[in-house]
């Protein structure tokens, strides 16, 4: 019997060369896709290039983009033999998971593996946007003394502990929970969440978290705001004009999520206005261009979208994608399990019942 073949998207894999070959290519024919563009990606897809493919991988989500984004018309060309996209990723902007589960192809992300540096980074936001690293690093690097003491004195003036207050979470998921535990045992905060879903109580219980029903209950009651929440219809600019006039005055916002879920022109508007006193944001609306009027501004701290951005998280995405293909794809091409970590369990469910 032919091994099932798994279309392979982007840069080989780089790491788990073992797994790889002792494992996924014993049980699959791997084709690499070697289309530049979308246009020559479709009239693949329409030519059946790569045969009657069970299964999309994509190990790195820096690279594996070039056919752009996964829509009906993409979706619409896969060959029936689809069984699972797996992607690297915890974020999956780019394809629309409802459409692949309508079709009953499941999305199964990188969950798990960036959770650990995601939450780093956003800890490092937290703490960033309440002590004012920003402001007194640029100070620091401009090397002048006037400056240096200038802002060794402001910062003590505006500057104040995490301890006690509210961490205000939006969306309630693997990254999130390590978040709050880290926010809550290493600098003391409160954490409160919303969520579409409330989590269980044993989940509520162990992170001492307080449950809001909608976002802008949350929104009154937070010293910080993490967005936490994947980039969709629903999502893109939920931070709006109306959610930062829903703010706490001089709250401050951390955004490791994706750049699109904040209003930019909202944000510089209430950053200007003093309604929030700082922001942490590692991405960016209209990504990779960072606001110009963000960069001037001292007290937003802005990284390079690099929140999951550690050697351990590829590595793990490589390997998750691959496991994730293994556990549904049979030696027939058939369906034999469900994936690790699903996305569109629902939608998948739906179009199979
Ligand atoms: O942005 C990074 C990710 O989605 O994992």
């Amino acid at each position: 019997m032919p091994k099932p073949i798994v279309l392979h998207i982007g840069e080989p894999i780089k790491y788990n060369q073992d797994f790889y070959e002792n494992e996924f290519c014993k049980r699959f024919q791997v084709v690499q896709n070697d289309c530049p563009d979308r246009a020559t990606f479709v009239q693949a897809l329409k030519d059946e290039k790569y045969g009657n493919f069970s299964a999309i991988y994509r190990p790195h989500f820096q690279t594996g983009g070039e056919m752009g984004d996964w829509d009906d018309e993409l979706i619409s060309l896969l060959p029936r033999s689809v069984r699972i996209f797996a992607s690297a990723g915890a974020g999956y902007n780019w394809a629309d998971v409802e459409a692949l589960g309508r079709r009953k192809i499941w999305y199964a992300n990188g969950a798990g593996a960036s959770d650990e540096a995601v939450s780093d980074t956003a800890l490092y936001m937290v703490l960033s946007v309440f002590r004012n690293f920003t402001r007194a690093q640029l100070a620091a690097r401009t090397c002048d003394p006037e400056k240096f003491t200038a802002c060794h004195k402001l910062c003590a003036t505006i500057s104040a502990n995490p301890r006690g207050h509210v961490l205000g979470i939006v969306g309630l998921g693997n990254i999130s929970k390590k978040l709050a535990y880290k926010a809550k045992m290493a600098l003391g905060m409160d954490i409160h969440y919303y969520d579409v879903v409330r989590a269980p109580e044993n989940v509520e219980k162990e992170l001492g978290a307080t449950f809001h029903p909608s976002l802008h209950s949350l929104l009154g009651v937070s010293d910080c705001i993490s967005l936490h929440t994947p980039l969709n219809k629903h999502t893109q600019d939920l931070i709006n004009t109306e959610a930062f006039a829903a703010m706490k005055p001089g709250a401050r916002l951390v955004n490791t999520a994706r750049g699109q879920v904040v209003n930019e022109e909202a944000l510089v508007e209430a950053l200007n206005s003093g309604k929030i006193s700082a922001a942490g944001l590692d991405v960016h609306y209209h990504e990779p261009q960072v606001s110009k009027e963000l960069a001037a501004m001292e007290n937003v701290t802005l990284t390079t979208h690099i929140s999951g951005g550690a050697l351990n998280t590829r590595i793990n995405f490589e390997l998750n994608a691959m496991r994730n293909i293994l556990a549904v794809v049979g030696e027939d091409g058939g369906f034999i399990g469900e994936p690790f970590t699903p996305v569109n369990k629902k939608a998948f469910e739906e179009a199979s019942s």
